[in-house]
């Protein structure tokens, strides 16, 4: 798999999704379907895209007891999609699990998905962890534990900012996935993101994938936005 440009269709309404989507017409593409998209049209949504060719980062997140994320990962896997997520802070019985639920529910000759892990979401910073979440650790010393956590619990890789990759690949090697969101040109509004670099930085961290979202999906012109993204992040 190439080091992909993930798009986050993180859109109103279908209509709008087929219509940024045929704007991007041409480029192979791997988007992400997150909560929105996949809470307002279920399976159906991923039927459609993988018939028109698009490779899958299906964004769930899932955060549960481990019973209740093995059955739900059986059930994703039927899917074949190409990358699933957990939340890292449901610990390694339930990173585990996820992983079992996986082999378990992927179709006879298709590849199981790649699982990854959210270490820490790129909208947090030390200060909210410290004040909110009550974990007094440095911010890189909880990505760098729950990489570690998550690669021996069979995880492929995690969520991250790119700025954690080079700790990520210190601790657990340079072919455990990482893949950033908080993506952002020079130019953009960062909203609530917080660990936030540019396409470029990203490269240059080692990050193997980037997920855009607003950049994209609110730019007048989405095409030249992802095009002029990509070759930033091609380099
Ligand atoms: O730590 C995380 C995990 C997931 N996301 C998701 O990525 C996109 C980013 O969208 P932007 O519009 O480019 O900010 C969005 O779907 C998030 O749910 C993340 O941002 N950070």
């Amino acid at each position: 798999m190439q080091r992909p440009l993930i798009i986050a269709l993180d859109l109103d309404d279908a209509a709008k999704r087929r219509e940024l989507l045929a704007q991007l017409q041409g480029e192979s593409l791997f988007v992400k379907v997150g909560m929105e998209l996949f809470y307002r049209e279920g399976r159906q949504v991923i039927h459609e895209l993988k018939e028109n060719g698009h490779q899958i980062f299906l964004d769930l997140k899932l955060h549960d007891i481990p019973n209740t994320v093995q059955r739900t990962m059986r059930e994703l896997a039927s899917l074949d999609i190409d990358i699933v997520n957990v939340h890292a802070a449901g610990g390694i019985k339930m990173m585990s699990a996820a992983r079992e639920g996986l082999e378990q529910g992927t179709l006879a000759g298709k590849e199981r998905p790649i699982l990854i892990a959210v270490t820490q979401l790129t909208s947090t910073d030390e200060e909210t962890m410290r004040s909110e979440l009550l974990i007094n650790q440095p911010l890189d010393d909880v990505v760098k534990s729950y990489a570690t956590f998550a690669q021996e619990s069979g995880v492929d890789g995690v969520v991250c900012s790119a700025k954690e990759v080079p700790l990520i690949h210190d601790s657990c090697g340079s072919s455990f996935y990482t893949v950033c969101p908080g993506i952002r040109r020079a130019e953009d509004a960062i909203g609530d993101q917080k660990r936030v670099v540019t396409p470029q930085e990203a490269r240059e961290l080692g990050s193997w994938g980037i997920v855009v979202g607003r950049s994209i999906t609110n730019a007048e012109h989405p095409f030249e936005v992802y095009q002029a993204m990509k070759q930033d992040w091609e380099g």
